[in-house]
């Protein structure tokens, strides 16, 4: 059986650049890990693609997950909900190969009680008041929005002893360059490959 893969978990708060982190790990390729893509009832933004950037649904469908077991972890986001398909992740993992979220902090937060061995990483922006002229700069919710999703941002930076690695977002390029360093560094620690050290250690005993 292929050694089960690895679950990299990339979360912060909103505005400090995951999406956009995320997609430039997978925009500049050569990875040799996959993306989970979330569902979601929010409405589609310009350019958004069904089934790339999320899957979108209605409420009801997405209840219907939950109820059906079918959620590794949702969140209610902004009156909407986000969550991570379950059966994508256990089938990607189970084949080996490592896979790779990018959710807020509630969701993280039920991922590490069910998945302790991942990898947790936390992007912080540089300050507060860079998080604000982002969100502001992105031009996508009111200032309504934004101050719900900076008061909700306080609350989860002091998540973030609750992870393995934090990353600053000061540049794009740099945030993406540290996290790909953890990825390859995690994937030399000798615990992720302690099954196959079990293996040799009991063949060398007979
Ligand atoms: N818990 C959870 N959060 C998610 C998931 N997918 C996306 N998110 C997070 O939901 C929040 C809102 O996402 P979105 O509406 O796309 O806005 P943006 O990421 O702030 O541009 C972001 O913090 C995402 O990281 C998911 O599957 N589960
Ligand atoms: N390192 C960075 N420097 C400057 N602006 C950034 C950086 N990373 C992201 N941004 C901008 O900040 C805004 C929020 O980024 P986004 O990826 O949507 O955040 P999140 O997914 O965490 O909510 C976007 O307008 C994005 O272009």
């Amino acid at each position: 059986m292929a050694k089960r893969g690895m679950l990299i978990v990339l979360s912060g708060p909103s505005g400090v650049g995951k999406g956009t982190v995320r997609k430039a790990i997978f925009e500049q390729g050569g990875n040799d890990f996959v993306y989970s893509v979330s569902m979601t009832t929010r409405q589609p933004r310009e350019g958004e693609v069904n089934g790339v950037d999320y899957h979108f649904v209605t409420r009801a469908e997405f209840e219907t997950e939950i109820a059906n077991d079918g959620m590794l972890e949702y969140a209610q986001y902004v009156d909407n909900y986000y969550g991570t398909p379950l059966k994508y992740i256990n089938q990607t993992l189970d084949e080996g190969h490592d896979v790779f979220l990018e959710i807020e902090v509630q969701g993280a937060m039920q991922v590490r009680e069910k998945m302790p061995t991942g990898v947790y990483i936390f992007l912080t922006p540089p300050d507060l008041k860079e998080l604000k002229s982002r969100l502001v700069g992105r031009g996508t919710d009111s200032l309504d929005v934004i101050d719900k999703r900076i008061e909700t941002a306080i609350t989860e930076i002091k998540m973030m002893e609750n992870y393995d690695y934090a990353v600053v977002n000061d540049e794009v390029n740099l945030a993406v360059d540290r996290i790909k360093d953890i990825i390859r560094a995690e994937r030399l620690r000798v615990i992720r490959v302690m099954p196959e050290y079990t293996e040799m250690i009991g063949e060398l005993g007979k």
